[in-house]
């Protein structure tokens, strides 16, 4: 029999004893003996913005996948939505429920466009044998995502829409993929892969969605957007939910102690640079959706790349590291470095930390020690031997020092939370102590006290005399970083921003520098 809910603070908000969207009671799951969610309960109310946070490997995906029927659960554990008892490990039956998912990749076919990518979901609304009626389904589309607050050309392949625009779709799709009436909408990061603008835009998007009664549950890591947008909170540590919250009267330094469980000092000390000595030349680099970057980069400097998508920003660092083709010169201490040569970057001593790293960084089916070490595995080896021991001895010190749990060489990478796996990929580049060093979006889906730790160990490398590019679309990370930003827009350097300067003051040159208000001021001119 299933009960409200197990948590006291979850229950104070069931005053007006409306039946829950969504009730979870007592969900636990073990992976081979261990218990990696723990008794937790909780309940979201219709209309209710519900956050779910915790640090990397606590839990929160673990929870989705028991919620979408992609894990089973252990015994005892118990889902309702609506009131009406779901078995979890079915899809379909979820679905059936009312709970829809937009996971962190959206899963759309880049190369169809709206109409047929919102097809894929709910199929073409004709009987057999009879021919898709394309001008009803495109109104339909339209109508989709105008209920949504966006008006695209719904003809446009997805993959040239913008990111928010993206997410617009995909969320459409979950809202319409199924006959039954949605009735908990899940978002998994729908945040990591946009720059602020685009931030608000979606927020808009989810407060409609929950005008309409739908209860969302948001996972993130970003405690700005839990503040902007959630009416609660629900924080998981290791695996057991620590407290639900209401987010009135809930402030951001006592979140942080109840994800992480103590304290966390900040920190936004930068690197002192050196003025006169230049480790990376950038000398009008054009490729991919970039034109003409020039930039001089000193030693010890952190320089930032901001800008929206499609801005040019997304390209910088692939450009700059040489894993996109590009005309232009890169020289590092005064050796050209050429093009389209990884390999050679990193003899030059550069090194990139790519963004997208579960799907581009990460070697599947090998161990956490052998993604570590890849990059230099001569550092190990002797005669043709590897030193295994001496290989260990520094796996063990790297997952120390970024936290990575389990802290286990062995195990395998596709063991690791999300998070985790990106600090294994962090470290894996952060190891070669580079003269140059490349950070594609060196947080994204990383928990807030490994965010600080991550800060820490970039401004350790711009310390001891490494250039840093930090290319980001999180505003405040490149505020907490950078010695200076370039701000991004159609392809080239709008705006030079010098630090310190607020995020406030980032996110608003990212706006100002769009195409669209540079037309308005040429034909006001
Ligand atoms: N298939 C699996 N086999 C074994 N352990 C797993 C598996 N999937 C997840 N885990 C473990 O379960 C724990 C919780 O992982 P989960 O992915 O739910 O964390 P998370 O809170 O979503 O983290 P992140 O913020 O990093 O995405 C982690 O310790 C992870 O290593």
């Amino acid at each position: 029999m299933l009960v409200e809910s197990s948590s006291d603070e979850d229950a104070g908000l069931f005053k007006d004893q409306v039946t829950p969207a969504l009730q979870v009671h007592s969900a636990s799951k073990t992976f081979g003996g261990v218990r990696v969610l723990e008794d937790v309960s909780l309940a979201v109310l219709p209309g209710e913005i519900r956050a779910i946070v915790g640090e990397n490997g606590s839990g929160k995906s673990t929870l989705v996948k028991i919620l979408a029927g992609y894990y089973e659960p252990d015994a005892g554990t118990e889902v309702a939505v609506a009131g009406n008892p779901v078995t979890t490990t079915h899809a379909g039956e979820a679905k059936n429920a009312g709970l829809r998912f937009v996971h962190q990749d959206l899963a759309l076919v880049d190369s169809l466009n709206v109409v047929e990518n919102l097809g894929l979901g709910r199929g073409f609304g004709c009987g057999r044998g009879r021919p898709v009626n394309w001008a009803d389904r495109r109104r339909e589309a339209r109508q989709n995502l105008a209920e949504l607050g966006y008006d695209v050309d719904v003809t446009v392949p997805t993959g040239k829409l913008q990111a928010s625009e993206r997410t617009a779709v995909a969320v459409a799709r979950a809202v319409a993929e199924h006959h039954s009436r949605p009735q908990l909408l899940v978002l998994d990061e729908p945040t990591a892969n946009l720059p602020g603008p685009e931030v608000e835009r979606l927020f808009d998007l989810v407060r409609r969605v929950r005008d309409n009664g739908v209860a969302v549950l948001f996972i993130s890591h970003h405690l700005d957007e839990v503040f902007e947008l959630a009416d609660s909170v629900t924080v998981l540590r290791g695996g057991r939910l620590i407290t639900t919250r209401p987010i009135a009267g809930l402030d951001r330094s006592t979140l942080i102690e109840l994800i992480v469980g103590h304290p966390v000092q900040s920190s936004t000390q930068t690197a002192v640079v050196d003025e006169r000595s230049v480790v990376l030349e950038l000398k009008s680099i054009s490729g991919a959706t970039v034109h003409k970057l020039s930039a001089d980069v000193r030693k010890g400097e952190i320089l930032g790349i901001a800008g929206i998508t499609g801005s040019g920003r997304e390209a910088a660092a692939s450009l700059i590291f040489g894993g996109l083709p590009r005309t232009g010169d890169v020289v590092v201490d005064g050796h050209f470095v050429p093009s389209g040569r990884p390999d050679l970057s990193i003899g030059a001593g550069i090194a990139m930390v790519p963004a997208n790293r579960p799907r581009v960084a990460v070697v599947h089916g090998h161990t956490v020690a052998e993604n570590l070490t890849l990059a230099r595995l001569k550092d190990f080896s002797q005669k043709g031997w590897l030193r295994r021991r001496e290989e260990m001895r520094t796996v063990q010190g790297w997952l120390g020092e970024l936290d990575v749990r389990p802290r286990e060489p062995h195990a395998l990478m596709s063991r690791l939370s999300g998070g985790n796996a990106q600090k294994v990929i962090l470290a894996r580049w952060l190891r070669l102590e580079p003269r140059v060093l490349i950070l594609d979006e060196p947080t994204q889906g990383v928990d807030v006290g490994a965010k600080q730790d991550i800060h820490d160990r970039i401004r350790a490398a711009a310390s001891s005399g490494c250039s840093v590019v930090v290319c980001s679309t999180d505003s405040e990370e490149l505020a907490l970083l950078c010695t200076r930003i370039l701000v991004f827009s159609g392809g080239r350097v709008e705006s030079e921003l010098p630090g310190p300067v607020e995020a406030a003051a980032i996110t608003a040159a990212c706006l100002a520098a769009t195409p669209e208000a540079r037309k308005t001021e040429e034909a006001g001119a």
